[in-house]
């Protein structure tokens, strides 16, 4: 056995093993193991050989110490079939279950290698003047498949096999191997206190500065290095993608949830230390389910990401932006001066976030709700930060969309519940558990059925199901009632095609608009798209309102009302008689119908006060020239009154309870109203 055979066996990567220190067996080896340990393998597998008498004895004692928390050095010398000699060092790692094992490698032991004269290895990082050495025995040369080279205690190479030439050229000194000389000190420094070293350090190689794992050995006699180079740049490049992965948002490049959490924890511990301020804006976009719902999810991760482009122009170069998922996105200011800082960042993401994106070859717009929390006014941990910030845009969100809030306290107050009662509807939302019921509108003088008002319902999965007067005020607060809505009217649209494909003679359908649905820009927009989608004529299409939404800004909603009748849609007011009810003032308004609330129509006969509001309010309506309906109807005799007060219109139970959209279809058709062409 020569030394250069030992060198032969110390090839790369190391032999590695795992020891199930229980079981003394070997669950894993590597190829270079088998390799090394040849033929005994079948043995190893099953935990026989390789661990034999002595060292299962030294496993024990390493259990013990482990056990009373004493983590011993494992060493084990290893002498292989041919000779070569190998130090196998261990530690500690999990197998799972609360099992221990040991990790373990066999590096070369080079300490028998018979080498030149010895003077201090220091001296191989401070003699790079001198000449080379002529110590060369010319016969690693001959290794084409191992990074192999020796040095002198000059820091001169002695040899090197064809292959550490091949990487990293003919190179003169050890130094000359680092890509830092301050990583070639320490390198050194590190050397001359252990025995043999092992490293992941950055080389300069022929093909650029690469990752090398680097085996080192310090012959003692000679004061000798020998060096062995693996190349891990591949290995780190997987490290690198895998941390990006976990890291990084795929879709934008930004940094996810949790960096945004590791530079808040920072922020925080730098901004306690120094008595800092810093701040966090929390952007939602507002109603962008609806664009992945209407153009598929290709066109919404589009739009997201032009949208993270856009908003990345619209912050200071030292704030950074996250994105935490769907339409969600963060950005952290650290070092703020005030909350006005905040919000002038705010008002750019605003202003510049809802001008037109080119996605697809379409011109789309979208814009943003922001909540904005700073530290340490609105919060002093992370968690409660983010919360408020949370709360914060929940309440932008529900006033209305493109707009900032700073985050006050009373938001906090119902934000537990909301959070839940939110999340739950966010989820009902995604896989549509809700179905609309329908109840038919009788006219009058005829009983015929001549409309239908769509009214929703969340089919909850333990729950059951729950009324629209439970979940719709969940939904305006929390901004949810934009998508529910839109759903409500594209469902409601399809319903009435299909019936009419069914044969069913024309009726009109009406669907329910909440304030925050009817304060939405684009509603007219929506409207005209869905009924263009659904092939629905406008004329057998009716939106009803109510009072106070008209009142709430009541030339917006002139405005506003005149766009649907363009689109040549009816608009009724619903519960009329509960709010402000001006007649005079509504004569300004472009509505088609009064529905007279049910509260009026329960006393009807009783009372006679309510019977005279109900008189007066269909006389008046009449030469408005507008068509009255009367819900809530339970009674003939309530009906029989209606009549002759002139009302054209009634719903109510005496005719139909709200019936799912098939039911809905066999009322229609036990009425005869079936035009089965
Ligand atoms: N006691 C009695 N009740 C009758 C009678 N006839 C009908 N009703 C009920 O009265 C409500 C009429 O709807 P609404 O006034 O628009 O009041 C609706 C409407 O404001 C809202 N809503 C329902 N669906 C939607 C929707 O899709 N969007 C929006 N924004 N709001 C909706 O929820 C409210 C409650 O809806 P529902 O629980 O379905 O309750 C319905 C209906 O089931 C009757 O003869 N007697």
């Amino acid at each position: 056995m020569t030394d250069l055979s030992m060198l032969v066996h110390a090839k790369m990567p190391l032999a590695a093993w795992i020891i199930d220190i229980e079981q003394s067996s070997v669950p894993w080896c590597n190829d270079a193991a088998e390799a090394l340990l040849a033929d005994s393998l079948n043995d190893i597998k099953s935990g026989q050989r390789l661990i034999g008498d002595a060292l299962q004895k030294r496993l024990s004692l390493y259990i013990e110490a482990l056990e009373l928390g004493e983590e011993l050095p494992f060493k084990w010398p290893y002498v292989s079939k041919d000779g070569a000699r190998y130090k196998v060092i261990g530690s500690v790692i999990s197998l799972g279950n609360g099992r221990r094992g040991l990790s373990v490698e066999a590096h070369p032991d080079l300490s028998h290698v018979s080498l030149p004269t010895p003077t201090s290895i220091t001296a191989s990082i401070t003699s790079s003047t001198l000449p080379r050495a002529p110590e060369s025995s010319g016969l690693l040369t001959q290794f084409r498949t191992l990074s192999f080279a020796a040095f002198n205690p000059k820091g001169e190479m002695i040899e090197a096999s064809e292959c550490f030439i091949g990487v990293f050229g003919d190179i003169q000194y050890i130094r000359d191997l680092f890509a830092v000389s301050g990583a070639a000190n320490s390198f050194i420094q590190r050397l001359e206190r252990l025995e043999c070293l092992s490293q992941e350090i950055r080389l300069s190689s022929k093909q650029g500065v690469r990752w090398y794992k680097v085996e080192v050995s310090y012959h003692h006699f000679t004061n000798n290095v020998y060096l062995l180079t693996h190349d891990i740049q591949e290995e780190r490049d997987h490290e690198v993608a895998l941390y990006r992965l976990n890291n990084y948002d795929s879709l934008t490049l930004l940094p996810n949830r949790n960096l945004l959490y590791q530079q808040l924890e920072s922020a925080l511990v730098n901004a306690r230390k120094r008595e800092r301020e810093f701040g966090l804006l929390y952007i939602d976009l507002d109603s962008f389910k609806v664009i992945n719902d209407n153009f598929g999810h290709r066109v919404g991760d589009e739009l997201i990401q032009r949208v993270a482009e856009r908003i990345k122009t619209c912050i200071p170069p030292r704030a950074c932006l996250y994105r935490l998922g769907g339409d969600e996105f963060v950005v952290v200011l650290e070092n703020t001066t005030g909350i006005e800082e905040l919000q002038n960042i705010a008002e750019s993401i605003m202003q510049n976030a809802s001008n037109t994106y080119l996605v697809a070859k379409m011109e789309m717009m979208i814009t943003a709700s922001i909540g904005i929390a700073s530290y340490p006014q609105h919060a002093d941990d992370i968690d409660n930060l983010l919360k408020n910030a949370d709360a914060a845009m929940y309440r932008a969100k529900s006033t209305g969309h493109n707009m900032y809030f700073v985050y006050e306290n009373n938001m906090a107050e119902n934000i537990d519940a909301h959070l839940t009662l939110g999340g739950g509807l966010r989820k009902a939302i995604e896989e549509e558990q809700f179905v609309l019921h329908y109840q038919p509108k009788i006219r009058l003088c005829d009983e015929e059925v001549v409309g239908a008002e769509a009214l929703i319902r969340w089919v909850h999965p333990e729950l059951g199901m729950i009324s629209p007067d439970q979940f719709i005020p969940l939904a305006e607060e929390s901004g949810l009632i934009l998508p529910l809505g839109e759903w409500v009217i594209r469902r409601a649209c399809r319903q009435l095609k299909e019936w009419r494909e069914s044969g069913v003679a024309p009726i009109k359908m009406s669907v329910n608009l909440s304030s925050r649905q009817f304060m939405q820009a684009d509603l007219v927009d929506m409207v005209e798209r869905v009924l263009q989608e659904t092939g629905v004529e406008p004329e057998y299409f009716e939106l009803e309102l109510t009072e106070s939404m008209l009142m709430a800004d009541a030339q917006q909603s002139i405005d506003k009302l005149h766009g649907f009748r363009k689109l040549g849609l009816t608009l009724s007011i619903d519960d009329f008689g509960t709010g402000y009810s001006s007649l005079a003032y509504l004569k300004k308004f472009p509505i088609q119908t009064l529905k007279i609330d049910r509260s009026f129509i329960n006393d009807l006969g009783l009372d006679s006060d309510n019977d005279a509001i109900v008189k007066a309010t269909i006389a008046m309506a009449k030469s408005l020239n507008l068509k009255v309906i009367a819900e809530g109807v339970e009674t003939r005799s309530q009906f029989d009154l209606l009549d002759g007060y002139g009302c054209q219109e009634v719903q109510g139970y005496l005719f139909s309870k709200p019936l799912c959209g098939e039911d809905f279809l066999r009322y229609m058709s036990s009425q005869n109203v079936v035009t089965f062409a």
